[in-house]
């Protein structure tokens, strides 16, 4: 699976949603995309999807535009946190158009997967609960084996023994038949660990796209007097600081420092970082 786009923007009227995104995406990962709300993850993972079309740039799935194209939008499985399904059908239906549309739906996984999170396939759309819809919406990602499988928030509802119950679900079957995965959330901190590359948008733009390692290995939390920080960090890509009591916290991307000297170096988690990078004061990094 490729995924390219060329100073890809969308407009809502006069809303940007994205704006010159340019990013290539290959091979078979599990990719965490993330952002604020707002950002246009959800407006670019429909249009990856075939929803609606760019108003300029370009955006190709395995060379094509997905818009209307049954070629590839077979191949692409999108479940979003609401509207996937027809309210007046029931899940025994929701399976079986699922079966028709996706060319690589394994039938009796699904079976396993309604088991597994207790549905009954009598049951009406329009009659289940809010954890039982994200848990339907799951097991159709899941089962449905498409080379580009595009989850996004998709456990509105679910409590966290299932949503753990998911996680270790979309591992399981993405190590038995790997494909390139999306997933968009902000529950960072449950899922960081699954994600292989990581792409965050920001008021419609690319602001990162890294692979988790070097994510990890890039980015340096020094802590210790104001004095000593200030001396570390001069002219260097700091994406967030604050200081307390004279103690200083001071977070870099991306620079070599070989003498921290006193000072504390630690790591951050993923969340963490997200939260230094998105925050409004701090320019974007791309
Ligand atoms: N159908 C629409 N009509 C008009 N504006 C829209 C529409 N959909 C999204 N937008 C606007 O486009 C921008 C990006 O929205 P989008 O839903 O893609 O963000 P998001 O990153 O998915 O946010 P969230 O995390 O809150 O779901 C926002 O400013 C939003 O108001």
């Amino acid at each position: 699976m490729n995924i390219s786009t060329n100073n890809l923007r969308k407009n809502y009227l006069k809303e940007v949603a994205l704006d010159d995104l340019s990013l290539q995406l290959e091979g078979n990962k599990i990719i965490g995309l993330l952002g604020k709300n707002g950002a246009g993850k959800t407006t670019f993972m429909r249009m990856l999807a075939g929803h609606f079309q760019q108003s300029s740039g370009t955006l190709k799935v395995n060379g094509q535009n997905s818009f209307n194209n049954y070629e590839i939008t077979k191949d692409i499985c999108f479940v979003m946190e609401s509207d996937n399904f027809n309210e007046k059908f029931s899940i025994k239906d929701v399976l079986a158009i699922s079966a028709e549309f996706y060319p690589n739906w394994d039938h009796e996984y699904a079976e396993k997967l309604i088991e597994l999170f207790q549905l009954k396939k009598k049951q009406k759309v329009k009659n289940l609960s809010k954890g039982m819809y994200s848990a339907l919406g799951i097991i159709t990602g899941l089962a449905s084996h498409a080379p580009l499988t595009i989850f996004d928030e998709p456990y509105i509802g679910l409590d966290a023994s299932y949503r753990s119950l998911f996680y270790d679900l979309l591992l399981e079957s993405y190590q038995q038949q790997p494909r390139m995965i999306i997933l968009s959330t902000h529950l960072i901190d449950e899922v960081s660990k699954l994600f292989e590359e990581v792409v965050i948008l920001q008021k419609g733009r690319l602001m990162l796209h890294e692979t988790s390692d070097d994510i990890a290995r890039k980015h340096l939390v020094l802590t210790g007097s104001s004095e000593e920080v200030d001396k570390i960090i001069q002219n260097k890509q700091v994406i967030y600081e604050s200081t307390m009591l004279g103690q200083k916290v001071a977070v870099l991307f991306d620079e070599e420092i070989t003498d921290v000297g006193s000072l504390k170096v630690s790591r951050a988690s993923l969340q963490e970082l997200f939260v230094y990078l998105t925050k409004e004061e701090v320019k974007s990094y791309a």
